[in-house]
C-alpha cells in the first residue's frame, strides 16, 4: 500500500459548512486544492449516518486517490474499508484496534504531551496528532493549548521512529508558516503535515483555501525546513564587515522605518539613536494600528521594559502582523526572570509569534533558555555570565529558530550554527539607563535594511522574513559599540550625561570605514 501522504490533513465538521454549502461538494472542492488525506469526524451522527457519510465521503476520496480515515469509531472504518483510524486518549487502546483492523492499516493517536507521545511510539501507531497547538473554536478543550514552542519538543521524542506527526488546532493559512518554523525540534525534526476542521470546511471556496494551505507548505517544504537564516557555509569575517558595509548604506539610503513598542524609560532615546542611524522610528502602541504600520515599516522592535498587562494586546498584533508581512521582529525581553507577569508574558508572545532576533542580557536569556547558570536582580543580569557564552547562545538560537543576541563585555551573536563575538564598546555604556535598549533599536534598523537587501536576492516564499538578520544583529550590535569607543573618547565627554549626547552625534557622523577599521570580531 501507499504511504500517506499527510501534508494537508482535512478533518471534516459538517455543523461548521457555510449555509447552502452541500458536505459532499465541499469535501470535494478541498480535495481539488490539494488535501492529502482525509478524517471523517462525526460527533453527533448515530452509526447508520456516520456509515452513509463515510461511505460517501470515501466514494468522493477515492476519485482523487486520496485516503480516508475515520474518528473514534473502528467498527465503521472496517465496514467503509477505510484506510485507518484516529484514537483519542480515552478511545478504544492502540493494540484492540490493531487487532480488530486489517493488516496494514493506519492508526494515529492524538497526543497532548511529551508522555502521549512516549507512549504512541510504544504502542505502535503510525502517526500522532498534537494539538492543540493554538486556541480553537472546533472543540471544546480538554488539555491547554501546547502552542508551537512544545511541538518541537515531542517531535524531538520522535527521532529514529517511522512514526509521522501532524499539528492540530486552529491552524489557518494565516498562521500556517509561523506554525511550521515554530513546530520543530531543535534536531531538525519538523511536522510530516497539518490537520485543519475550520478554515477549509467553513469556507465558501473550500479548494482556494486548500490551495493557499499546499502553496504554503510546499514553499516552507522548498527552503529545507531551516532557520529563519538561510544555511551558510562558515562566514569570513571580510564577508560580514562587507555585508555590514551594505547594511550602513541602505540605512543611509533608504531611511527604514522602523515601528518600536518600547519602554517609557527610554522611548525618547531609542528615537534619537534610530535617527542618529539614518533610519526613522514610530513609536506606536494602540492595538488598532498595528496591522496598518506593519505593511509600511522595514522592522519590529518589542521591548516590555515597562511592560503592562494592557499593553499585551499591541505586542501580540504586532508581532503577528510582521510575521503575516514578512517583516523582521527583533525582541527585548527586559527583565524577564524579575516576575511571573514577564515570564508568561513572553512565554505568550513567542508562542504567537516568531522573532527574528532575540536580544538579551545572560540573565534575561538564561531565562528564557529555563537555565539556572545565571540569575538577574530586576533588569540586570548577576554575576560574571555563562561558562561557554558561545554553546549557550548557539542552542538558545537553535531552539527558539532565531538570531540570538547575548550582551556583555563582549557580545555574542548566533544564527544557531555559527557565533560571532564581537569585542567592541566601552564600559561607560553601562553606566546610564537603557544602553541595551538602545541596541535593540540599532538591530532593529539594520534589520530592515537586511530585508531591503536580501528582497532583491532570496526566494523566500517559505521564510517568514527576508534577508539575514544574522548580519542586521552584527551590524545592529558592531555600529553602536563603535561609536561608543569614538564617543568614549572624546574631550567633551565627562561622564554617562554627556556621553550620550556625544554617542548620538557619533552615529550620526560615523562612517562604514571607521566600523570596518575599528570591528574587533571573531567567528566559531
Ligand atoms: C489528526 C487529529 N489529531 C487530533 C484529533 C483529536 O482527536 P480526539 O482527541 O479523539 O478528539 P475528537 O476528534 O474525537 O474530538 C483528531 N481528531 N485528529
Ligand atoms: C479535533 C481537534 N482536536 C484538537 S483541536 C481540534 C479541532 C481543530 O479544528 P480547527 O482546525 O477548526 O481549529
Amino acid at each position: 500500500m501507499d504511504d500517506i501522504n499527510y501534508s494537508l490533513y482535512l478533518v471534516t465538521g459538517r455543523d461548521l459548512l457555510p449555509p447552502g454549502k452541500d458536505y459532499f461538494q465541499s469535501l470535494e472542492e478541498s480535495l481539488q486544492g490539494g488535501v492529502s488525506v482525509v478524517q471523517i469526524r462525526e460527533k453527533k451522527a448515530d452509526t447508520a449516518e456516520f456509515l452513509d457519510i463515510a461511505r460517501r465521503s470515501k466514494a468522493v476520496c477515492d476519485k482523487y486517490n486520496v485516503p480516508i480515515l475515520i474518528n473514534d469509531r473502528v467498527d465503521v472504518a472496517i465496514a467503509i474499508n477505510a484506510r485507518g483510524v484516529h484514537l483519542g486518549q480515552t478511545d478504544m487502546s492502540i493494540a484492540t484496534a490493531r487487532s480488530l483492523l486489517p493488516e496494514g492499516a493506519i492508526i494515529g493517536v492524538s497526543c497532548n504531551n511529551e508522555n502521549h507521545v512516549r507512549a504512541a511510539i510504544q504502542d505502535g501507531v503510525d502517526y500522532v496528532g498534537i494539538g492543540a497547538v493554538w486556541g480553537t473554536q472546533t472543540k471544546q478543550l480538554t488539555s491547554p493549548v501546547i502552542g508551537v514552542r512544545g511541538v518541537g519538543k515531542m517531535l524531538e521524542i520522535l527521532d529514529g521512529t517511522e512514526v509521522k506527526a501532524v499539528a492540530i488546532g486552529g491552524i489557518k493559512t494565516t498562521n500556517l508558516l509561523r506554525t511550521l518554523h515554530g513546530c520543530v525540534s531543535t534536531t531538525d525534526h519538523a511536522l510530516d503535515g497539518v490537520a485543519v476542521v475550520s478554515d477549509i470546511v467553513a469556507s465558501k471556496e473550500p479548494r482556494v483555501v486548500a490551495e493557499k494551505f499546499t502553496k504554503i507548505l510546499e514553499a516552507f517544504r522548498a527552503i529545507n525546513f531551516g532557520l529563519l537564516v538561510a544555511p551558510r557555509s562558515v562566514p569570513s569575517k571580510d564577508q560580514i564587515l562587507a555585508s555590514v558595509n551594505d547594511l550602513i548604506n541602505t540605512v543611509r539610503k533608504t531611511g527604514p522605518l522602523v515601528h518600536q513598542i518600547t519602554n517609557t524609560v527610554v522611548a525618547t532615546q531609542s528615537a534619537n539613536i534610530t535617527l542618529a542611524l539614518g533610519a526613522s522610528p514610530i513609536m506606536a502602541t494602540e492595538p488598532q494600528e498595528m496591522g496598518d504600520l506593519s505593511r509600511i515599516c522595514g522592522a519590529l522592535l518589542v521591548n516590555i521594559g515597562t511592560m503592562r498587562s494592557d499593553g499585551k494586546e499591541s505586542m501580540t498584533l504586532a508581532g503577528y502582523h510582521a510575521n503575516m508581512n514578512k517583516k523582521p521582529v527583533v525582541f527585548d525581553p527586559v527583565g524577564v526572570g524579575a516576575s511571573a507577569f514577564r515570564k508568561e508574558t513572553v512565554k505568550d508572545l513567542l508562542n504567537t509569534w516568531q522573532a527574528s532576533v532575540i536580544k538579551g542580557n545572560a540573565g534575561e536569556l538564561a531565562s528564557i533558555a529555563g537555565s539556572t547558570e545565571v540569575a538577574s536582580k530586576g533588569v540586570d543580569s548577576v554575576g560574571s555570565g555563562f561558562s561557554d557564552p558561545s554553546s549557550f547562545v548557539r542552542a538558545l538560537a537553535k531552539k527558539e529558530r532565531c538570531v540570538v543576541v547575548l550582551t556583555g563585555p563582549v557580545d555574542y551573536i548566533s544564527d544557531g550554527v555559527w557565533v560571532a563575538a564581537l569585542r567592541n564598546g566601552h564600559e561607560i555604556l553601562r553606566k546610564f539607563t537603557g544602553s541595551g535598549c538602545i541596541v535593540g533599536s540599532s538591530i532593529a534598523t539594520y534589520c530592515a535594511a537586511a530585508v531591503a537587501v536580501g528582497r532583491d536576492t532570496e526566494n523566500t516564499d517559505g521564510r517568514l522574513v527576508y534577508g539575514d538578520m544574522f548580519i542586521g544583529a552584527i551590524a545592529g550590535v558592531l555600529v553602536l559599540t563603535v561609536a561608543a569607543e569614538i564617543a568614549a573618547k572624546r574631550e567633551d565627554v565627562k561622564g554617562p550625561g554627556t556621553f550620550l549626547p556625544a554617542l548620538i552625534d557619533e552615529l550620526w557622523v560615523l562612517t562604514p570605514s571607521d566600523v570596518l577599521s575599528m570591528a574587533r570580531i571573531d567567528i566559531c
